[in-house]
């Protein structure tokens, strides 16, 4: 059996329902394929519900320091696994059954199950139905990397997709590798209650952020009990399940590091690897991603590739914007592109540690004329009242053009607060728009003029 389209979307992750609906609104006929759970990792098994998981574990967590705040608990707290799962699986769900009615519901878009490969430039097969198109519109994200280990096949092991399954506390939970997942799921188990170790190859957690900003997370974690091994490769595992041992080597104190249960947390890979790319002649680099222009144009006329198959972003809100550009490429004259985005992220640890541009580092190596500002959320007014005052934050800037270059906030509420800066480096403002403003009281938005006001050269 064959059809026809104007467009196919393959994968319906954050880029890829919104520009069927838009191509659809513009009266092009248009199939969406999805090989398993419409919403991709951000609903099924990324973003929603391991925040869903985070918020559990911050009541677990003031639940114990309620008492600080003058409540008393009539029990202990207990934190009941089922039911946290129940609540993110709950979250999630009622997120890809909007997806799912969203999809199913847009004028001129037919939704298709199945796994989709190219077998031309011009054709797709899925299952037993070839589908010819005369554009496609790759959004087929990646899932985690599970390096070949010795003992990766006999050994039981979780990926954050595992991890979504678990029901029960894990007595001892390892993890390797000390980044976004890593911690995030870290801190949230170790709050639910399990012991909870993490084997990091680097020298410090978040190998690519400023060495303060690592040692000001590595400091939380351990405050809050987890034992943290730096500089340690795992490099084999055995065991079985409920004994699972990492053999690392640089860190002499965890060569045979043993626990129940194993989260793999070392980085992610593209779902290029099945698609028949070789087929349609698209390229990819060494690594698997869809090379791609200024606005997601592979090298092949006719396909476009959105998201984190395209190596340009690692987030939902890039794929997001990937869609805004490839949208405004195929409606719109190209407007939009790649380079005008800003880089920015969050950590959702508790507190979150918010991003954006570059690191005191990265700008210190760029030979500008640095100017960095800091303080400590312990002078956050708002912070304090809240009895939440771990972290820091600190803007940099450029001396000579007064330009914004980037900030880190480690401190609560920080993932909202650095909008404010991420705006105004998107108005390309001076700091001194920051500086000046008058923010509201009490916020720890406030303090960002104060940061700004102290600058110093470094
Ligand atoms: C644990 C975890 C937590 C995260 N937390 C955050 C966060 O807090 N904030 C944030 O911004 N980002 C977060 N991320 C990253 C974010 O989830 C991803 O960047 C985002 O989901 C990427 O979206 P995408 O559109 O590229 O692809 P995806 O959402 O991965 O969707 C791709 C879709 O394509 C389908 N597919 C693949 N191959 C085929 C094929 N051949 N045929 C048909 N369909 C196919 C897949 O089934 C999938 O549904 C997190 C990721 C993880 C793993
Ligand atoms: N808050 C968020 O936005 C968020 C949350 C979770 C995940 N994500 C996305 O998921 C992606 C993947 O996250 P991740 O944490 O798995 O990957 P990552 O690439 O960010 O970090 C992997 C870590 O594992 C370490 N590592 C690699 N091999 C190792 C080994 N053999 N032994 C010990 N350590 C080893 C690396 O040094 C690194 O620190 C991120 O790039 C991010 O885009 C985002």
């Amino acid at each position: 059996m064959s059809q026809h389209f104007d467009a196919v979307v393959i994968g319906a992750g954050q880029a890829g329902p919104p520009l069927a609906e838009k191509l659809g609104n513009a009266g092009k006929r248009v199939a969406v394929i999805e090989r398993k759970l419409v919403g991709g990792t951000c609903v099924n098994t990324g973003c929603i519900p391991t925040k869903a998981m985070v918020a559990s574990a911050y009541v677990a967590h003031m639940s114990r320091r309620a008492h600080e705040y003058g409540v008393r608990q009539a029990q202990d707290s207990h934190v009941d696994m089922q039911r946290v799962w129940e609540r993110t699986q709950g979250i999630s769900g009622d997120a890809r059954r909007g997806v799912d009615h969203w999809l199913r519901n847009m004028p001129q878009v037919t939704l298709l199950e199945g796994h989709a490969r190219f077998e031309s430039a011009t054709t797709l097969r899925v299952g037993d139905t070839l589908i010819e198109a005369e554009s496609f519109f790759i959004n087929v994200g990646g899932r985690a990397s599970v390096p070949e280990f010795p003992g990766i096949d006999t050994v039981p092991y979780l990926t954050n997709t595992g991890m979504m399954e678990l029901r029960d506390l894990p007595e001892h939970l390892m993890i390797v590798g000390g980044s976004y997942i890593g911690l995030e799921f870290g801190q949230m188990f170790r709050r639910f209650g399990s012991r909870v170790t993490i084997i990091e190859r680097s020298p410090r957690l978040l190998p690519r952020e400023d060495d303060d900003v690592s040692k000001a997370v590595l400091a939380l974690l351990q405050d809050e009990g987890i034992t943290v091994h730096l500089g340690a490769e795992c490099i084999a595992l055995e065991g079985t399940a409920g004994a699972v041992r990492v053999k690392a080597q640089g860190n002499t104190l965890c060569e045979q590091a043993v626990g129940t249960h194993l989260l793999l947390a070392v980085g992610r890979r593209p779902n290029t690897d099945d698609l028949g790319l070789d087929k349609a002649g698209v390229a990819v680099d060494a690594r698997g991603y869809i090379q791609v222009d200024e606005h997601c144009r592979s090298n092949v006329p006719g396909i476009w590739a959105m998201g984190d198959c395209n190596g340009r972003g690692a987030f939902t809100h890039t794929s997001y914007n990937d869609f805004e550009i490839v949208a405004s490429d195929v409606l719109d004259q190209g407007q939009r592109r790649l380079s005008d985005r800003i880089l920015a992220y969050s950590l959702f640890t508790d507190p979150p540690l918010a991003r954006v541009g570059m690191t005191e580092q990265e700008a210190r190596q760029s030979g500008r004329n640095v100017l960095v500002g800091v303080r400590p959320m312990s002078r956050v007014g708002r912070a304090v009242e809240r009895g939440e005052t771990v972290g820091f934050m600190k803007v940099v800037v450029d001396g000579s053009t007064q330009a914004l270059l980037g900030a880190a906030i480690f401190g609560v509420n920080g993932d909202e607060a650095i909008h404010c800066l991420l705006d105004a480096m998107y108005a390309n403002a001076p700091y001194t728009a920051v500086s000046h403003a008058v923010h509201i009281h009490p916020t720890v938005a406030e303090l960002l003029p104060t940061a700004l006001q102290s600058l110093q050269p470094v």
